[in-house]
């Protein structure tokens, strides 16, 4: 029986040690997340990078917070700065609020990546090992079109599991998996409901500095 009343979360999901809430944001808080997105892409807009080795990266991405994380050939870091020059925006308060509910630390992040993922999107296989001190954890917020995570061991020849990533989805990267090799292989593009011209965002929360 649908209990209408019942608005516990869903039991978190393991992959690989990564704790993922499925459907922890609700449609509206969705669509408040977006507009809030909207206006930090608005601040710093979306940018398509260069890895170090020169190649482009097919995922566009913006920032906010204290520290930025960007990439050149100059090699991959957090700047205070964005390309136009000016201050990230600050994290938007919805964004900051899944951190505090899942993060599991009483510190709040200093670095929120924006990114997003249009028609034939993907990222490669990584550890998320930019930052000063990786005990931090990492919170990954996914909302629009689909994204098929791959998780990993801490070599990157480890076995990985996948599993699709869905709007509202929030995913922990704690404890041992916090430095796990991780990825996007694909999306499906157009097949969300939240961003109506097709794409997928991810939002990542981490203390940087
Ligand atoms: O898009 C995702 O779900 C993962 C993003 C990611 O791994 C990163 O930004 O470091
Ligand atoms: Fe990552």
């Amino acid at each position: 029986m649908v209990d209408l009343f019942d608005t516990e979360p869903d039991a978190p999901v393991d992959l690989n040690g990564v704790t993922i809430w499925s459907g922890w944001l609700d449609d509206a808080a969705q669509s408040a997340m977006l507009a809030e997105l909207r206006d930090v892409a608005r601040a710093a807009p979306l940018r398509q990078y260069e890895t170090p080795g020169g190649q482009k990266m097919s995922v566009r991405m913006t920032a906010a917070g204290e520290v930025g994380w960007v990439t050149d050939k100059a090699g991959y870091r957090y700047a205070p700065c964005h390309a136009d020059g000016g201050a990230w925006p600050d994290i938007p308060a919805s964004v900051l609020a899944v951190w505090r509910a899942v993060s599991g630390v009483d510190r709040d992040p200093d670095s929120c990546l924006v990114n997003f993922y249009g028609e034939g999107a993907k990222m490669g296989l990584h550890q998320d090992k930019d930052e000063a001190d990786p005990r931090w954890p990492v919170v990954s917020i996914s909302l629009g079109d689909p994204g098929l995570f791959r998780v990993g061991g801490h070599s990157r020849k480890d076995p990985t599991k996948s599993r699709w990533l869905n709007s509202g989805d929030v995913a922990v990267l704690a404890g041992e998996a916090r430095l796990a090799f991780h990825g996007i292989d694909r999306i499906k593009f157009g097949e969300g409901e939240v961003l109506p011209e097709g794409g997928r965002i991810n939002v990542t929360l981490r203390v940087a500095q």
